[in-house]
C-alpha cells in the first residue's frame, strides 16, 4: 500500500457497543454509539455468514436491496464494518439507524391507540410498501416484528431477507421453494400452494393482517396450521366466490375450499368494535380473499381514510433495480462468489477502500485496517455478561427495551393535525421538504408526537418463527407438490 494512501475507514474506535436490543434467526441486534456521527445506531452482528450458502445469499440480498430502497419508511443501512480481508471473513456487522422498538411490542403495550394512531401507522406502512413495490420488489415477510417503531409513531419496514425483485413486466409463475414466511400473515393464495405468481398482493394481505392486529391488540388469524389458517380466514371473510376458488392452483387446497359449508362474512363492527368505519373499510379492501380484488398499496393511499394525511408524492417511486446487480439470486453460487459479492457490497460504504480494492494488484494481498477485532472483544465482553446474568450460551443479557413503559400522553387529534395534516403550520415545511427533512420534523425531540407509544417489553425469544415445516402435520395437503402439477403450471 502506498504511504500516501489515506484511509478514513477502519476507524477502530468509531462504534461503542451498548446492549442487545433484538434477536432474529440470523443475528443479534445491539444498540451502539457512533462517535463519528455522534448518534445512536443499531448494529446487527451476523456470525458465520457463509456457513450455509442460502444464509449468505439471504444476507447479501438484504443488504443490496436496502442500499437501493432508500425511503423514510424503510430502515436505512448506515455502514457495514469493513472486514480486514476480502478472502476469509466470516462475520459481518451491519450498522442501521436505531429504532426504539417494533410493532409487535407496541401492539402488546398499548391498548388505547386512537383512530389517528391507526391512520398514521397504516399510512406509513402503505407508503413504504408503495415504494418497495414501485421498485418491483416484494417483501414477502411482513409481520409486526418486521416493522420497527419509535415512540413518536414513526415506523420503518425492515428485514428484507425474503424479499424478491422481479425484472419483467409480466408476473412470473414461480415455485416459492424458499418461502417460509410467518403463516399468520400469509395471503390465502399461499396457504396450500406456493406455486403461484409472484404478486405484490401478498404484501398487501400481510399489511391488512398487521393493521387488524393493531385494532384488535392480538393477531387476527393465528392459524395453527394451514387448514386452520384458511378456516379462520373464511370465518371472517365468508367462503370465497366459486370464481375465486377456481383460480387456486393447488388441487387439494381448491377441493378443501369447495367442500367447506357456506359461511357468510362476519360483521366487521362486531369483530372490531372499537374501530372506526374508515378503519374497517380499509380492512375489507386490504384483506380481499381474491388477490385480483385486493387493493394495491398505491390505491390504498388514495382512500378517504387518509384524506387528511399527506398525499403521496413523486419521492414515493423507486428507480428500477438492475438485473445485473440482482442476477445473483437466480443462479447457484459458490461460497467464494457470495463472499466476493458481499465484500464488494461492503465496499460501497467505504469509498477509499473501494478505490484501493479496485486498483490492480492490491486485491489479493491487501489487508484493510478494520475494527472487527476490537468489535469482537466488545461482543465477547457483552456475551460474557449475558452468560453471567443467567441467559447462558452466550446469549446477551436483558435488552435495552425491557424496562421502559414510556409516559403516555395520548395523541390528541389537534397535535396530530399540527404535525401531520396538510393544512397545518408544520406542513408547509413538511410537504415542501425532502423526506429527510420531514423525518426530522416528525422525529424532532420536542415533537408533539413524541412519547405517544408505550414501549413494550422486548422478548428475546419472541413468538416462535413460524415456518412451513409445520405443514408436515397438515391433514389436507403435504407441501410437496406433485411433479405433475409443477410441470403443468409453469
Ligand atoms: N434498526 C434497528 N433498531 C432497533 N432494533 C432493531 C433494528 N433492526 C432490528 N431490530 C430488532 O431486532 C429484531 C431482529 O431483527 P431482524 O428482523 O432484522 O433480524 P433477522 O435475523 O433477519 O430476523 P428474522 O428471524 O425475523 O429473519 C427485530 O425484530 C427488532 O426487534
Amino acid at each position: 500500500m502506498s504511504d500516501n494512501f489515506k484511509f478514513d475507514y477502519g476507524d477502530s474506535n468509531r462504534y461503542i457497543i451498548k446492549e442487545a436490543v433484538g434477536k432474529g434467526s440470523y443475528g443479534v441486534v445491539y444498540s451502539a454509539y457512533d462517535t463519528k456521527n455522534k448518534e445512536n445506531v443499531a448494529i446487527k452482528r451476523i456470525n458465520n455468514v457463509f456457513e450455509h450458502i442460502s444464509d449468505g445469499v439471504r444476507i447479501l440480498r438484504e443488504i443490496k436491496l436496502l442500499r437501493h430502497l432508500k425511503h423514510p419508511d424503510i430502515v436505512t443501512i448506515k455502514d457495514i464494518i469493513l472486514p480486514p480481508s476480502p478472502k476469509d471473513f466470516r462475520d459481518i456487522y451491519v450498522v442501521f439507524e436505531l429504532m426504539e422498538t417494533d410493532l409487535h411490542q407496541v401492539i402488546r403495550a398499548n391498548d388505547d391507540l386512537t383512530d389517528e394512531h391507526h391512520q398514521y401507522l397504516l399510512f406509513q406502512m402503505l407508503r413504504g410498501l408503495k415504494f418497495i413495490h414501485s421498485a418491483r420488489v416484494f417483501h414477502r415477510d411482513l409481520k409486526p416484528k418486521n416493522i420497527l417503531a419509535n415512540s413518536d409513531c414513526k415506523l420503518k419496514i425492515c428485514d428484507f431477507g425474503l424479499a424478491r425483485p422481479q425484472f419483467t413486466d409480466q408476473a412470473q409463475t414461480i415455485f416459492w421453494t424458499d418461502y417460509v414466511a410467518t403463516r399468520w400473515y400469509r395471503a390465502p393464495e399461499l396457504c396450500g400452494s406456493f406455486f403461484t405468481k409472484y404478486s405484490p398482493m401478498v404484501d398487501v394481505w400481510s399489511i391488512g393482517c398487521i393493521f387488524a392486529e393493531l385494532l384488535l391488540g392480538k393477531p387476527l388469524f393465528p392459524g395453527k396450521n394451514v387448514v386452520n389458517q384458511l378456516e379462520l380466514i373464511t370465518d371472517l371473510l365468508g367462503t370465497p366466490k366459486p370464481e375465486t376458488v377456481k383460480k387456486i392452483r393447488n388441487e387439494r387446497a381448491r377441493r378443501y375450499l369447495e367442500q367447506l359449508p357456506h359461511k357468510d362474512p362476519a360483521d366487521m363492527r362486531k369483530v372490531f368494535p372499537m374501530a372506526s368505519q374508515g378503519a374497517t373499510d380499509m380492512i375489507k379492501k386490504l384483506l380481499a380473499f381474491d388477490q385480483d380484488d385486493r387493493i394495491s398499496a398505491s390505491d390504498a393511499l388514495e382512500e378517504p381514510y387518509f384524506k387528511d394525511l399527506f398525499k403521496s408524492r413523486t419521492e414515493d417511486i423507486a428507480k428500477p433495480l438492475s438485473k445485473l446487480d440482482y442476477g445473483f439470486d437466480q443462479k447457484s453460487l459458490r461460497e467464494s462468489e457470495i463472499r466476493d459479492l458481499m465484500f464488494r457490497e461492503i465496499l460501497e460504504y467505504h469509498p477509499d477502500a473501494k478505490k484501493q480494492f479496485m486498483s490492480t494488484n492490491s486485491r489479493h494481498v491487501y489487508h484493510f485496517p478494520s475494527q472487527v477485532d476490537r468489535f469482537k472483544m466488545q461482543f465477547v465482553n457483552l456475551d460474557n455478561k449475558g452468560s453471567a446474568s443467567g441467559s447462558g450460551q452466550g446469549i446477551p443479557g436483558p435488552p435495552i427495551r425491557s424496562a421502559t413503559s414510556m409516559p403516555k400522553q395520548g395523541l390528541s387529534s389537534n397535535l396530530v393535525e399540527r404535525a401531520l395534516m396538510s393544512n397545518s403550520a408544520l406542513s408547509t415545511s413538511f410537504t415542501g421538504a425532502t423526506f429527510d427533512q420531514a423525518q426530522e420534523l416528525i422525529g424532532a425531540e420536542n415533537s408533539p408526537l413524541s412519547q405517544s407509544f408505550s414501549m413494550g417489553k422486548n422478548s428475546y425469544l419472541g413468538e416462535s418463527i413460524e415456518s412451513e415445516l409445520d405443514l408436515s402435520s397438515d391433514s389436507f395437503m403435504k407441501m410437496t407438490l406433485d411433479a405433475k402439477e409443477r410441470e403443468s403450471g409453469s
